[in-house]
């Protein structure tokens, strides 16, 4: 039979319909509508039958049923009560598809990957709620679960943060940890008339690879990031001042001076201007001298 694929208008309010399901704007409810949009992201996460898919948020279930096609199995992990009953309908012609009842930064992803996928890595796909995206990514990196690709569709300045390089204005904590751990590359721009209802702002598909090792190595890697941290937390002052004046760091200022300068850098040089082997290269004279 043909099976009764969402991702247009007319299909999603049928469904919203038949539930009087009412959206819930505190869980960044804004569901696709636009099946070209559905076909980039399955072509963009370049599954195939062997993989194991991991959801985050899946709605009403239309991507779902887009990934069940393409994967060998997915799971999907919903926290709104309400759309459960919803998912088990639209979802029912599909033999491969778990539906997850939670929060997925109260999930353990890492025994869901052991279960599912033998502890092999698994890829993850998703339109995300927007209010928690870098808790979700950095969740999934800071944890080592085992990841091959995020393929995750986010506002459109979370994308361009996490794809930029120094001396952007969008450069900062979040493009630096992203890219620590994976390859960023935007593959598409999403307009609000994508989705129902729309957002706000506008959205951008982005694809993270996971590294096999880390660009760069540092000692320690947490107080890298803690650097990181404290070179952004005050944008317009020099990367000195940041470091000084950090709740995170305990340096003086003549350690703070004595590491900029070990590192060939001017004292005047902002945190926006260093590269990722920069930060790695600063955290080691900082990891030595303790
Ligand atoms: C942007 S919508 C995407 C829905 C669907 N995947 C689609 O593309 O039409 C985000 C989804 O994430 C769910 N969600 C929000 N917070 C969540 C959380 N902490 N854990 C799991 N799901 C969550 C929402 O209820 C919603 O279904």
């Amino acid at each position: 039979m043909t099976r009764p694929y969402l991702g247009n208008p007319k299909y999603t309010i049928e469904v919203l319909q038949k539930y009087g399901f009412v959206f819930q704007k505190r869980f960044g409810q804004n569901f696709l509508i636009d099946t070209h949009v559905l076909d980039r992201i399955i072509q963009a996460s370049e599954i195939t039958k062997d993989d194991f898919v991991l959801e985050i948020g899946p709605g009403i279930g239309t991507m779902t049923q887009y990934l069940a096609d393409s994967a060998r199995e997915v799971t999907a992990v919903e926290i709104d009560d309400a759309l459960i009953p919803i998912l088990k309908d639209t979802l029912k012609e599909w033999d491969n598809v778990n539906v997850i009842h939670g929060d997925i930064l109260k999930t353990d992803i890492r025994k869901i990957a052991d279960e599912k996928n033998q502890g092999r890595p698994i890829k993850v796909v998703a339109n995300l709620p927007y209010y928690i995206t870098t808790p979700i990514i950095m969740g999934l990196f800071e944890s080592h679960v085992p990841v091959d690709s995020i393929t995750v569709m986010v506002q459109k300045e979370v994308a361009d943060r996490m794809q930029t390089g120094p001396g952007s204005k969008d450069y900062g904590a979040l493009s630096l940890a992203v890219q620590y751990y994976a390859k960023p590359e935007i593959v598409a721009n999403v307009p609000p008339n994508c989705f129902m209802p729309r957002p706000k702002v506008g959205s951008a598909v982005i694809r993270l690879t996971r590294h096999q090792n880390p660009p760069v190595t540092a000692k320690d890697e947490k107080l890298m990031f803690r650097i990181i941290r404290a070179s952004f937390n005050q944008r317009r002052k020099t990367l000195a001042n940041g470091l000084k004046n950090s709740q995170e760091l305990n340096y003086t200022k003549e350690q703070v001076e004595a590491a900029i300068t070990e590192c060939g850098l001017p004292l005047n040089i902002r945190g926006e201007a260093l590269t990722l082997e920069q930060f790695a290269k600063l955290s080691d004279i900082f990891f030595d001298m303790k």
